[in-house]
């Protein structure tokens, strides 16, 4: 598996955390940064994740600000994506099962790194269950495409 990990400057020591979870789990990723604490803009650390998910280039992404709720916003916004702002173990088993979540985000102003690893190492190893759950995830792709480029809607 490819991952792709981001976060902005509230997020930075929990991504630098969770990096350190992932060598232990023998996970490769890329980190598309912010690499310091210096203040930047969460969306444009979070579309650098979610494009690189939606390409099919990563599997999974991981994303990380100070509440996790900016970057989940953003990284909704990609065709193909399908994130889930993640602070416990019992949602990080479900939304795997039931929605095949690709990208997960957290807030570093929320939880801590013990919590974090938890949800992580539980999201990255649980499979979608497909079944019943298949079939409204295609519904979910219904609505991308009637709001997407390809209906004619351009939002101006
Ligand atoms: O996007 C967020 C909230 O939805 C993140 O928590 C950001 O990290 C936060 O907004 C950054 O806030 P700051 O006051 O500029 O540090």
């Amino acid at each position: 598996m490819k991952l792709a990990i981001a976060a902005d400057h509230g997020g930075f020591s929990l991504k630098e955390s969770v990096k350190k979870k992932l060598d232990a789990m023998g996970i490769a990723y890329h980190d598309f940064g912010t690499y310091s604490e210096e203040s930047v803009d969460y969306p444009d650390y979070g579309i650098k994740v979610a494009e690189a998910v939606a390409s099919g280039e990563y599997q999974r992404g991981i994303l990380v600000c100070g509440t996790g709720l900016g970057m989940s916003i953003v990284a909704n916004k990609v065709p193909g994506i399908r994130c889930a702002l993640l602070h416990d173990t019992f949602s990080a088993k479900a939304t795997r099962e039931h929605n095949d979540t690709n990208i997960m985000a957290m807030g570093a102003r929320v939880i801590g790194p013990g919590l974090a690893d938890d949800i992580v190492e539980i999201w990255l190893t649980t499979e979608f269950s497909g079944g019943r759950h298949q079939k409204r995830l295609d519904k979910i792709a219904d609505v991308e495409k009637r709001y997407g480029q390809e209906e004619g809607v351009t939002g101006c």
